[in-house]
């Protein structure tokens, strides 16, 4: 990936940051790069995830989906990091496998996939790092009794990839089913480049070495200064714009191919930054369709965003029909593709000309090798955020209190916090 910070530049209109306090922030950055490197070194939690394009296994990983290799349907079921990064790289890519990724419990939702699929072409890909997310060990049993309901044996057609311990590995071993294993020390939300992200890939004929080819290639970019290293230029950028107001990241790819991209980019920030009253609060966008809803906030809002873009140079392109509807001449001597371009270079310089700092990341195209990079870079740049914001990136103890609340309210033990949801305040107001 290609960073273009030029944007975030403070000016005379823009409150962004300056060049010189870029520079003060580069000897941070040049320290944080050293606590990286050695926590990858000593393949330390959290930092080891940065290691995955050199510790991934991709024979390993088709091995394993080998016996459900030939499913017309995959669902995955597995929520957070166990389905945004399968999702991310498994909704970009075209594929003749339809991917159904259960991370919710809406039963309506639910139903209706499993009753529209004939599940006697369908596989699970059940996948939890701690093995005890509620979510979806129940999505899981749902799902189980619908194979049985509908005759097909569960066991040939399921693979687990979970942590070495815990309920779900306790599954696939009484049931001998193929299984992966998260590998240590990388937490959900950085483990796409790992089995988590990666057997959903390989079931759908993806390229798994050109995901983790682009990862290492944006490993190599990553040295102790901001102004060579994208990922670091990004992560600082946002820190630097986030101290001086910026709050809220809008992450908006300008393709559609992108859009689960950006779900992943939010759990990734939120989760990982937002900790002792800090960090960024990521946005999800899409080029260009959230130009007619969000925009006019981004542009004439209050002057709290960092806006990134995310484009790409090639893709397949769609003439524009001619019109003989004169005013519509400058289309039809068009492409999409060319709109497209237009609308993302327009949408970026009036945001410029507001004073509304954004930056633009660049990818050559949408495909595994740019996918991995583009992946790889944003963790890294989120972990480099994690040391200039001196948070614990890789933890998220915030989520535990609604965890225990839900299981106690389900009687599932006793938990003060199931207790104090009782003590709601209320003032309803009824129609
Ligand atoms: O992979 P697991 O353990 O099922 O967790 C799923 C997700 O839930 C979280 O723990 C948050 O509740 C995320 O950090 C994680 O990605």
């Amino acid at each position: 990936m290609n960073v273009d910070i030029g944007n975030a530049l403070a000016t005379v209109a823009s409150p962004g940051v300056s060049r010189a306090s870029l520079e003060r922030l580069d000897s941070q950055v040049a320290a944080a790069h050293e606590r990286i490197e050695r926590g990858m070194e000593n393949r330390e939690h959290g930092y080891e995830s940065l290691n995955l394009p050199q510790r991934t296994d991709p024979d390993e990983i088709r091995a394993a989906v080998e016996p459900i290799a030939d499913a017309e349907v995959l669902f995955t079921v597995g929520i957070g990091g166990s389905s945004l990064g399968a999702a991310t790289i498994t909704n970009a890519l075209e594929s003749d496998t339809e991917t159904v990724f259960l991370d919710n419990v809406d039963p309506e939702w639910v139903t209706s996939h499993l009753e529209r699929i004939s599940l006697e072409n369908a596989a699970i890909n059940v996948v939890s790092r701690s093995g005890t997310t509620a979510e979806t060990l129940a999505n899981f049993l749902v799902v189980r009794d619908a194979f049985e309901s509908a005759g097909v044996d569960w066991t040939e057609r399921t693979i687990v990839t979970t942590g070495e311990a815990g309920p779900l590995r306790d599954l696939a071993n009484r049931h001998d089913l193929p299984s992966l294993k998260v590998p240590d020390g990388v937490p959900g939300r950085f483990s796409a480049l790992s089995a988590v992200g990666m057997v959903a890939a390989a079931v759908c004929g993806h390229d798994l070495e050109a995901l983790l080819e682009g990862a290492a290639a944006e490993r190599e970019t990553l040295t102790g200064s901001l102004f060579e290293c994208p990922a670091y230029a990004y992560g600082a950028t946002a820190y630097a714009l986030d101290k001086r107001g910026a709050g809220v990241n809008a992450m908006m790819p300008y393709a559609e191919s992108l859009e689960t991209y950006a779900e992943w980019f939010a759990q990734l920030w939120a989760e990982s930054l937002g900790k002792d009253g800090l960090g960024q609060t990521p946005v999800r966008a899409l080029g260009v369709t959230d130009q007619h809803s969000q925009l006019q906030l981004y542009r004439a809002g209050p002057r709290d965003k960092l806006v990134t873009f995310i484009t790409t140079q090639e893709g397949t392109d769609r003439g524009i029909p001619e019109t003989d509807v004169s005013e519509l001449a400058y289309l039809g001597d068009a492409t999409l593709g060319e709109l497209l371009a237009a609308e993302f270079e327009a949408t970026e310089a009036s945001l410029a000309a507001a004073g509304q700092p954004n930056v633009r990341i660049e990818l050559e195209r949408v495909d595994e090798y740019e996918l991995g990079g583009l992946l790889y870079g944003m963790e890294a740049a989120c972990v480099l955020a994690g040391e200039l914001y001196s948070v614990n990136t890789f933890e998220q103890p915030a989520v535990e209190w609604a965890k225990k609340a839900t299981r106690g309210l389900l009687g599932g033990g006793e938990f003060e916090e199931a207790e104090a949801v009782a003590d709601k305040t209320e003032l309803r107001v009824e129609r």
